[in-house]
């Protein structure tokens, strides 16, 4: 059965630790080996460049060098729970998605010959997840629905989850079992635990680097079945909590919590979170190190699931970006993608929208630990970027887009294919910092209060030019696909490079990052309406 077979070792994911694969197979050479059976992981002919302080080597295949299909029995996943979680789709060949090769054809049809996949952790690579709590409080059941229903399927042994997320489950089943806490029932609308958040954080200064990773600490926030904390069933609560961090917390046999959170929930809908958060246990701050920034993540906020695999895609996105640009983060979250950018590409300014409020605490937390030297304009705004979406874009070089798994907005796709021919119009509207200033409705600007305005550099004139590059991250390949064939149908765009990455090993999916370059209008016009043309 597959719980006799060999675990993947770590150790296999730790040497692996980041191969740039070429998307496209070559016959002829044989440079990744991965036997999980062995649990060995052979690299040849690569080029190895030197880690940071922070992270594991980074390895970089040269182009063509990866033979595919491997053995069907290499980077498998070995996982007990496969086929009856929903979690994973894939089970051999985690390395190479079955979706990679219509991503290559898609990429070179579009004269992107130089796609290439970005493959990281295999095993253990999962920092955050959501998990259900259902079934009896003797023997609970945490973990994900079963395809197509509410059945929850227990996952003690996920593979996909950091070690210490499992560690972290099995303590608060036995802190469950011991308290008699109730699992949520979905039919009844009762019970006391209806889900829980797990976040590891592997950023910890104070033991060697190589050891971070395996030393995760987990951000537990228990979603609790009542209005407040003011309910009857309060006291469960805390004792639940007391449980998890006296056995889980710094002073417990194995330190694994970083701290505990409370959410309080009583919807009957799907909505995992209520909007009510407490902290609990342990430190507020949970902090990670990605993309060249310390970056604080409150639990309400969202946060990527695979870390490792986004500093990659971070310090990738970087080298897009010109140093000194004005950057428009949409679908910005805590700000992480702007912020980094700020600090390592020294933006003139970086502004970051965003619809969950929750999430403006973490990027003034991040802000506020940015370099002090840093001069740059950066502000946060609470705010759906589908709604005039082009007073966003007025002033920047360069817009950076990371939307949900459907894609973009409507109004905001309608407003990029549009933006040369909205160029040569002299009626622009203006930037939403020039329009904050003369904003006198009262409501607009109640709204604008949980925007915040973190750093200002040295004040320079407010530039009416349109974004020239578009940066789209993506998590959904449909969707993906769909917008950047309307965004290049539109003439407005053009694709100028596509790379892969392996963020959630052992599914369907795969991260993309491309970068369109805006295609340029005849300069006549340009002299016509009196603009200068931007230094590029
Ligand atoms: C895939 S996440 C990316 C977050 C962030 N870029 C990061 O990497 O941490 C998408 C984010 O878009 C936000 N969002 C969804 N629809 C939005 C909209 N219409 N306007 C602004 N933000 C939106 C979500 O709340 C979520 O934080």
């Amino acid at each position: 059965s597959r719980h006799q077979q060999p675990q993947p070792s770590y150790a296999c994911s730790m040497a692996l630790n980041l191969l740039s694969l070429s998307a496209r197979p070559s016959p002829t050479t044989s440079a990744v080996m991965c036997q999980s059976i062995a649990t060995t992981f052979s690299v040849l002919s690569v080029t190895p460049t030197p880690p940071s302080p922070l992270q594991p080597p980074l390895l970089s295949l040269p182009q063509n060098s990866i033979p595919m299909p491997l053995p069907s029995s290499s980077c498998a996943l070995h996982c007990p729970h496969f086929q009856s979680c929903s979690g994973c789709t894939h089970e051999y060949n985690l390395h190479h998605p079955a979706i990679l090769d219509e991503a290559t054809d898609f990429f070179e049809k579009l004269g992107v010959s130089d796609f290439n996949f970005d493959t990281c952790r295999l095993w253990g690579w999962r920092c955050r997840a959501k998990l259900a709590v259902r079934g009896p409080p003797t023997k609970p059941l945490i973990g994900l629905y079963r395809e197509g229903t509410h059945d929850v399927v227990d996952i003690p042994e996920c593979k996909a989850h950091h070690p210490s997320i499992n560690a972290a489950v099995e303590l608060l089943k036995q802190g469950m079992s011991k308290l008699n806490i109730e699992p949520y029932d979905e039919d009844q609308g009762t019970g006391e635990l209806r889900y829980v958040q797990m976040a590891v954080t592997t950023y910890n200064t104070s033991i060697p680097a190589s050891q971070r990773y395996k030393n995760g600490k987990v951000q537990v926030a228990l979603v609790w079945n009542s209005r407040n904390e003011n309910s009857p069933s309060s006291e469960k609560l805390n004792d639940l909590a007391n449980f998890i961090w006296r056995n889980g917390g710094v002073k417990g046999k194995v330190h694994l919590i970083h701290s505990i959170w409370a959410n309080f929930q009583t919807s009957t809908n799907n909505i995992i979170f209520g909007n009510r958060w407490r902290h609990l246990l342990g430190e507020r701050d949970f902090w990670e190190h990605v993309g060249g920034i310390d970056v604080s993540l409150a639990p309400s906020s969202f946060g990527q699931a695979n870390t490792r695999a986004f500093d990659f895609l971070l310090r990738k996105l970087h080298k897009y970006v010109p140093s000194g640009a004005s950057v428009v983060d949409l679908y910005a979250g805590a700000g992480v993608i702007g912020l980094s950018l700020a600090t390592m590409r020294k933006c003139r300014s970086v502004k970051c929208v965003e619809v969950n409020k929750e999430s403006k605490v973490s990027f003034e937390k991040t802000a506020a630990r940015l370099p002090a030297t840093l001069d740059s304009s950066i502000s946060w705004h609470h705010a759906d970027a589908s709604k005039e979406p082009l007073s966003w874009l007025v002033g920047s070089d360069v817009v950076v887009v990371d939307p949900p798994r459907k894609g973009l907005d409507l109004s905001l796709l309608d407003t990029l294919r549009s933006l040369s021919s909205l160029e040569l119009k002299s009626n622009l509207p203006e930037s939403t910092s020039a329009k904050a200033e003369n904003e006198k409705r009262p409501w607009i600007l109640r709204e604008r209060e949980t925007s915040v305005q973190v750093k200002s550099c040295t004040v320079q004139e407010e530039s009416r030019s349109l974004p020239e590059t578009l940066i789209y991250i993506s998590c959904g390949w449909d969707s993906f696909k769909e917008d950047c064939m309307s965004l290049l149908s539109s003439k407005a765009w053009y694709l100028d490079k596509a790379h892969g990455f392996n963020f959630f090993p052992g599914t369907q999916s795969i991260e993309i990052l491309a970068v369109f370059k805006r295609v340029s209008k005849p300069n006549i016009k340009r002299r016509k309406s009196g603009k200068k043309k931007r230094p590029s």
